[in-house]
């Protein structure tokens, strides 16, 4: 079988219960349809928000998509009013938690502590997390990698063992008109690999890139990522499956790697 390239999701705040539904509806109808994603080739995720999840994972049943959250608590039980613990994640069959986006840190004050604090919860739980990290401004290639190694270093270093995404999320390219330029998205994704093959327990993780994604960048990147974590640029179900396409011929070129998270 190709190598998985994976295309992820993530809905953040931006639809309501009925436009989240008819999406995801959608989004089961296309992996249903899909070569790639019925064989595995391509991993598709989608996060939509909390109140989302339970019917996400009912039109998902069947397929190949995995179901993630957009945020997991730090603590696994408690009066900690709000939160959703990572074990419940995973009772219910949620696969992956989103750890550490921007907003995240930018809006609600999340410091390295706290993503680091969510990371290990994830993994004691079983889920995949996936890790966010970026650079703040622009910052020569050199300074980015930098950047963006010392936050995995801080996110993951404490915590248990286990496959982790990272994704690769240079803040000034979220929410923006274009993504970050291909050759620094290579040169901080090599980076990022390098630094996890490194670290103990990390074997079969994964970088992906996230930051105004949409059709035409995966091509563009080549094997230099395992995939792209979309947003805005993923409402439009039809600029998905052309993201689905390109990965699939992505995987096709990749020699296989068995595992990946
Ligand atoms: O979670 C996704 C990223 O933050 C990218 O969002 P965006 O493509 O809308 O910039």
């Amino acid at each position: 079988m190709a190598a998985a390239v994976a295309v992820g999701v993530s809905l953040k705040m931006y639809f309501g219960h009925r436009r989240a539904a008819e999406w995801c509806e959608r989004v089961a109808a296309l992996a249903r349809a899909h070569p790639a994603v019925a064989s595995g080739a391509v991993g598709l995720f989608v996060m939509p928000t909390y109140l989302q999840l339970l019917p996400a994972l009912a039109t998902f049943a069947g397929t190949n998509v995995r179901v993630g959250a957009q945020d997991v608590a730090g603590h696994d039980t408690g009066a900690f009013t709000g939160e959703v613990s990572a074990a419940e994640l995973a009772e219910v069959g949620v696969r992956l938690a989103e750890v550490g986006h921007a907003e995240r840190r930018r809006l609600f004050g999340e410091t390295d502590d706290d993503v680091a604090a969510k990371s290990a919860a994830a993994l004691r739980h079983g889920l995949t997390p996936v890790l966010c990290v970026g650079e703040a401004d622009r910052l020569a290639t050199d300074g980015a990698a930098a950047a963006a190694v010392a936050q995995v270093h801080a996110g993951l270093d404490r915590t248990p063992d286990g496959p982790v995404i990272v994704a690769y999320e240079p803040v000034w390219a979220i929410a923006a008109a274009e993504p970050a330029p291909p050759a620094h998205i290579t040169a901080v994704s090599r980076a990022l690999r390098t630094a996890l093959d490194t670290m103990p327990g990390r074997a079969g993780s994964t970088v992906i890139y996230g930051g105004s994604a949409g059709p035409g960048l995966l091509t563009e990147l080549g094997v230099c990522v395992d995939g792209l974590f979309l947003g805005r640029f993923a409402h439009d179900t039809d600029a998905l499956a052309a993201v689905v396409d390109e990965a699939a011929t992505l995987a096709s070129r990749r020699s296989p790697v068995p595992d990946r998270a």
